[in-house]
């Protein structure tokens, strides 16, 4: 129970809820309980009646009619206060289901990028909805029952025994061998139902892979592959599901077992007593035969709530591993800082601590605000992670990064983020419309705006071609984008924000050079003042920088500007011919 204390803080919360639902229930089942007793005022009646103590026919017509109005009128109410226990408690499982979703899921965004790496997603995933559905199953369901069972058994037990108490202590016997039977079907059904449902999610995994690379899959003709690989998956997920059916099909019979046993008992020893005279009527053991249906469901849930709590127990240590991983990123600087475009690299190391990759060796350079930096070299040679130091989206291993003449951890990690407008290599648009997906940079932006950024980037005229224009829907549900508007709707949405650093990691790769061009003129025009970055490919993206460095293996191997580059011999003069010779004969 150690590790669902962490929920006590929300139980707190709803403490009211949960008073008042354990009144109700308290009242729910007084009222449950008066039937039983009803009952054997019938047999007591009828009693009088045949005697012939009975006055008359009306009469005992009035008395049943009375007992079965006030059975009905009992049944009525212990109806309406079930339906508001679950209404209070089980409703209070949902705030805190909801409370808790909210909790793992704010945890998560402030985790640092290694988190994610380290974790699969699918575990991510199942954290939040899995493990806490499974909590919510302590919080709801398996805190109603208890409540429900202590208060019917005390109830029941006390009429019970004030009506004849060796008739109750046989009755009870076999209850505990109910609940621990149910315990251990519970268990094997837990056990069954988890192999089923990682079954279950291979099977979707499977099945959204091959829609996503249904092309990949369609050219290569390995549709019959394919269509194996699901047969074999689902076959085994049937008969693991078959398997788990088998179980779950002894739990009624085991309860009908168990309370025929328990009925057979009341009646055989009720019937010696009633025979012996022990006890005064037939009644009790109608009344009784009531009780023992009453308890049995109740009693077989303590087996069922215990291994709930097992299970709840088990996702809350789960979700407690994640919520109490500290993010290695953290924003120590509470109060504002200026952010400005001067940036610094003195001697920078990084490592990747996942690969061990020495990605960045004693790297320098200096940018002023205003100027563009352009970053070339082969691929895997450290470009990508220049940017993604500078957006501290990881700390760096030695030297010292400085913005504003300021070390990077010194500022506010906000303010930095919101300064920096960053286009990643992959651009990555939201199953949302283009407007959104260019106002994500900024959600105050007015039309105008998304429309200018958009001319900037150069995509203006491609989103007007579409029938909805800025409200056509992209991605699962929408239209697919090429990847050159793709790259430039993502470029939109980083101009839109104005920023004073703007990072372009390899992002015009698709699109031809002339547009490229005509992109990077534009960003130099609203560019004054603000710093940009410019990692990629092309000869073309760099030649206009301020300065451009080649890196190679993590260390800078070459610095300057496109005409003094061009006078060492090295990779940006190879480069620079080889493009051009490319260019000129692709001419006609
Ligand atoms: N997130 C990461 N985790 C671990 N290693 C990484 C990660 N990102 C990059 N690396 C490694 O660090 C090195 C530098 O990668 P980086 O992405 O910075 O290169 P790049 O020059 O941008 O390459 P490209 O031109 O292909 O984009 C590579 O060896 C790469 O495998």
């Amino acid at each position: 129970m150690k590790e669902l204390q962490h929920l006590n803080k929300y139980l707190l919360k709803y403490k009211l809820h949960l008073i008042v639902g354990v009144i109700i229930t308290i009242i729910a089942r007084i009222f449950l309980l008066f039937t039983p007793r009803y009952v054997k005022k019938i047999f007591s009646v009828v009693d009088k009646y045949k005697n012939g103590l009975e006055s008359g026919n009306s009469t005992f017509q009035a008395e049943l009619f009375e007992i079965i109005l006030y059975i009905i009128g009992a049944a009525l109410i212990a109806g309406l206060f079930t339906f508001l226990m679950r209404q209070t408690i089980i409703n209070v499982s949902r705030y805190i289901e909801f409370d808790l979703k909210n909790e793992v899921y704010e945890h998560y965004q402030k985790l640092s990028l290694n988190f994610y790496k380290k974790n699969r997603t699918g575990d991510l995933m199942n954290r939040i909805s899995e493990d806490v559905s499974r909590v919510r199953m302590y919080v709801g369901p398996a805190l109603m029952y208890s409540i429900n069972t202590v208060t019917l058994f005390v109830i029941a037990l006390i009429y019970m025994f004030n009506e004849a108490p060796t008739l109750t202590l046989y009755t009870i016997i076999p209850l505990p061998i109910l609940s621990i039977a149910i315990y251990n079907l519970s268990r094997e059904i837990h056990k069954r139902s988890t192999v089923v449902q990682q079954y279950l999610s291979k099977l979707s995994a499977f099945t959204q892979e091959s829609f996503s690379g249904i092309s990949v899959i369609k050219a290569y003709g390995i549709e019959p592959k394919t269509s194996r690989n699901f047969d074999d998956l689902s076959a085994t997920s049937k008969q693991k599901q078959l398997d788990l059916v088998k179980v779950q099909a002894l739990f009624f019979p085991l309860m009908v077992l168990l309370i025929g046993i328990s009925n057979l008992v009341v009646i055989y020893i009720g019937g010696r007593q009633y025979v012996n005279g022990q006890i005064d009527s037939l009644g009790t053991i109608a009344e009784f035969i009531i009780y023992v249906n009453m308890l049995t469901w109740p009693v077989a849930t303590v087996g069922w709530v215990t291994s709930i709590v097992q299970q709840a127990e088990a996702s809350q240590k789960r979700i407690n591993e994640f919520l109490k991983t500290e993010p290695e990123i953290k924003n120590t600087v509470l109060e504002h800082t200026d952010i400005t475009g001067d940036i610094t690299f003195d001697n920078v190391s990084f490592t990747y601590d996942d690969t061990n990759i020495n990605a960045l060796k004693g790297i320098s350079f200096t940018i002023k605000d205003g100027e563009t930096l352009a970053i070339l070299g082969k691929t895997g040679s450290g470009k990508s992670t220049i940017l993604d130091l500078i957006g501290r989206l990881y700390d760096i291993d030695s030297g010292s990064i400085k913005i504003n003449n300021i070390e990077i951890n010194k500022h506010n990690l906000n303010d930095l983020r919101n300064h920096i407008g960053y286009v990643p290599q992959d651009a990555f648009l939201f199953s949302d419309t283009i407007k959104n997906n260019i106002k994500f940079g900024k959600e105050d932006a007015s039309d105008e705006e998304v429309i200018q950024v958009a001319k900037l980037a150069q995509v203006h005229k491609n989103i007007t071609k579409f029938n909805k224009g800025y409200d056509t829907i992209l991605g699962e549900r929408g239209i697919t984008l090429s990847g050159g508007q793709k790259q430039r709707i993502s470029i939109a949405r980083a101009l839109i924000k104005y920023p004073k650093i703007l990072l372009f990691d390899d992002c015009l790769s698709a699109v031809d050079t002339e547009t490229e061009e005509k992109i990077l003129k534009n960003i130099n025009t609203i560019s004054k003042g603000k710093t940009n970055i410019i990692v990629g490919h092309r000869v073309s993206s760099a030649k206009n920088a301020d300065k451009i460095i080649v890196l190679d293996d993590g260390k800078i191997v070459e610095e300057g500007t496109h005409e003094t580059l061009l006078q060492i011999d090295g990779y940006y003069k190879h480069l620079f011919l080889k493009q051009s010779s490319e260019t000129s004969s692709s001419k006609p």
